[in-house]
């Protein structure tokens, strides 16, 4: 039952375009994480994975002025220097282009770099000096390059672990979730609400902000935290799914983790109950934003809690197994969703594909960001008119962990500055906005 969805309409915002958020905004949370945040990252990558040790001692590549290692100097020195030599970096080194030559992404990336040449990390919008970022830790632990740690996820324990600090969460939910499948069609509205609560505040497990080892943060109640949801439009996504048969869903996944866990109930529900015939799942293509995640994350966490001691876990586990393997949940990755692009800069073939579904779900504050293109939108700008240009009618669910928002009343931003003045960064807070274009 897929909707002809216009790709007539504009593909890009039909407001205009505010300035980015940049890292040199100094105090802001964008310079905190640029100057700060980004190399405590790359450090826990060093102390997180046994690299080997320095091959050959960097050569004394500074000395060659303005010059930047050769692919060669890259493979012959160490994973450890090559990360050390960006943590160096951080803020105030020149952004240069990317010596993995091997990589599928190698091309389009230097093209997106080449008007940042000579601009360091806070001079170069926020967004993309983040997923720069990620790309480079891909190219300094030889990622791309054949050899002993080529497609090594450099941020697998921290997924790994982040998964199993949720084991408690994850039993309590599972026999509820079995218990709604089961009610299949007379199912009640309410437990599909509930699974976009438990789908949105699983974001706040997000291993960017909060090393898995600080702890377990996904227990909460979910009815409790209604209160933290700011612009909260689940009454109308229920009412739009409710007449739903056969339809298509694409899934726009964040976080692997108890995040995942939370988006794989309401995928499982969704399924269940034959609102949706199919359900994509458009995932990361390489490893990126700590916990971002990608095919292999999908087929772990299946296989994680296939084994769990629950029976209740173990039920659910093979219920997603057997919906990959009857081709109605799919597993789809694309290098445009680890661009450092807004998502008005799609390719087209991406905004074909995905304008041939029912409803897009799209998690996270990453890709809220880059929902409005990382830009300063007055807070009270409505969601729906920025979006405009989206190629589905689509649902953000996202707690706000950076300082840009869009959807809000000036009494609310004004109750928030004064009550919890870190509201837009410390995930305390939630949106779960539809637009219906
Ligand atoms: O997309 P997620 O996982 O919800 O959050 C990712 C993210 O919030 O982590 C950092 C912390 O704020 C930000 O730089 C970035 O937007």
């Amino acid at each position: 039952m897929a909707q002809e969805n216009s790709l007539s309409q504009s593909r890009f915002p039909k407001l205009p375009l505010p300035p980015q958020i940049m890292g040199s905004e100094i105090g802001s949370f964008a310079y905190n994480t640029v100057a700060h945040r980004l190399p405590d990252i790359a450090q826990r990558v060093i102390d997180d994975n046994k690299f080997p040790l320095a091959i050959k001692p960097l050569q004394n590549i500074k000395s060659r002025a303005g010059e930047t290692p050769t692919p060669q100097e890259f493979l012959e020195n160490s994973i450890v220097e090559n990360l050390q030599t960006l943590i160096q970096e951080l803020p105030y080194g020149k952004v240069r282009f990317l010596k993995d030559i091997e990589a599928p992404d190698i091309a389009a990336w230097n093209n997106y770099l080449e008007p940042y040449q000579g601009n360091n990390w806070l001079d170069i919008p926020w967004y993309f000096a983040e997923a720069y970022f990620y790309r480079r830790i891909l190219e300094a632990t030889n990622y791309f390059i054949p050899g002993d740690w080529q497609g090594f996820d450099p941020f697998e324990n921290q997924k790994r672990l982040g998964i199993l600090t949720s084991s408690k969460s994850i039993q309590a939910l599972s026999p509820l979730l079995n218990k709604w499948v089961n009610s299949g069609q007379d199912s009640h509205p309410d437990n599909l609400i509930a699974l976009l609560y438990i789908s949105l505040w699983g974001n706040r497990a997000d291993l960017s902000l909060w090393p898995a080892e600080s702890g377990d943060r996904s227990s909460i109640d979910i009815h409790q935290q209604k209160a933290y949801v700011l612009a909260d439009n689940t009454d109308a996504i229920a009412n739009q799914i409710s007449r739903f048969k056969d339809a298509r869903i694409d899934f726009i996944i964040d976080n692997a983790g108890f995040e995942l866990f939370g988006d794989l109930c309401l995928v499982d529900f969704l399924l269940a109950t034959n609102a949706a015939k199919t359900i994509y799942l458009q995932l990361k293509a390489h490893p990126t934003f700590v916990s971002d995640a990608m095919i292999k994350d999908i087929h772990q966490t299946i296989e994680f809690l296939g084994k769990d001691s629950d029976t209740q876990v173990q039920m659910l586990a093979s219920r997603w197994r057997w919906y990959i393997e009857s081709d109605r949940l799919r597993l789809c990755h694309d290098l445009f969703w680890t661009s450092p692009l807004a998502f008005w800069e799609m390719p087209d073939a991406l905004r074909q594909e995905l304008s041939e579904s029912d409803l897009i779900l799209i998690k996270g504050d990453a890709n809220y960001r880059r929902l409005l293109g990382d830009r300063h939108w007055p807070f009270t700008t409505r969601f729906e008119d920025i979006v405009t240009y989206f190629p589905a009618p689509m649902v953000a669910l996202r707690t706000l962990k950076a300082e840009l928002a869009s959807g809000l009343q000036l009494e609310q931003i004004e109750t928030l500055n004064r009550e919890d003045p870190q509201w837009l960064t410390n995930g305390r807070w939630g949106v779960i906005q539809f637009a219906n274009s």
